[in-house]
């Protein structure tokens, strides 16, 4: 799997102080609000068991799994629902938690169907944006950092499934893509 691997871009310890700091952002801004983390599955799993650690205020947590990625580079433009919330939104003051916002399509669907079920309030947080990529707006309040307009993989970012499960976040060789 290493072999796969052109360059790290992201080191598990810069991931870390990423992580930190947003769970700090996080937990002074919600201390009087009802928090309920929504993990957007798959890719934002390694995320979300890392920032709701570094979480120090109560916090209710709960997944989506969505796809539009499939097995390839480029977003289908089609936002799947695998699984949706347990949770009745109503009353909760969400923060939807992502590994990345790429085109936007996914975080503006979901934005929109969330918030037609009522909840106190609705905020973004993604580790990684490609805002070079973006195709539709979407405002994401607490961010890990910009990324340049590649195609990474690790720390539950996957290309066809796979390499979700390195510790760190790098490029692919263009052979891999099978573009040489
Ligand atoms: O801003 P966008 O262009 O919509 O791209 C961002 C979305 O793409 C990836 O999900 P993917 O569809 O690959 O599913 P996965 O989380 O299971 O990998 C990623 O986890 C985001 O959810
Ligand atoms: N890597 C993995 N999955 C993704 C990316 C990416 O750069 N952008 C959108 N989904
Ligand atoms: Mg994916």
């Amino acid at each position: 799997m290493l072999n796969d691997i052109k360059e790290v871009l992201y080191s598990e310890a810069y991931i870390d102080s990423m992580v930190k700091r947003v769970g700090a952002e996080i937990s002074h801004d919600y201390a009087d609000k009802n928090l309920l983390l929504v993990s957007v599955l798959k890719g934002s799993v390694v995320f979300m068991a890392d920032l709701m650690r570094a979480i120090t205020i109560p916090a209710r947590i709960d997944f989506m799994c969505v796809s539009s990625y499939g097995s390839g580079t480029k977003t289908s433009g089609v936002v799947k629902i695998i699984k949706d919330l347990d949770i009745n939104l109503k009353g909760y003051d969400i923060v939807i938690v992502e590994d990345i916002l790429d085109s936007g399509k996914t975080l503006h669907y979901l934005v929109n169907l969330l918030k037609s079920r009522e909840p106190n309030s609705i905020e973004i947080c993604t580790l990684f944006d490609k805002p070079e990529r973006r195709e539709v707006e979407v405002y994401a309040k607490y961010k890990g950092c910009d990324i340049p307009d590649a195609f990474i993989v690790g720390y539950g970012l996957d290309f066809d499934e796979k390499y979700r499960n390195l510790p760190f976040v790098g490029v692919l060789k263009p052979e891999v893509y099978g573009e040489v």
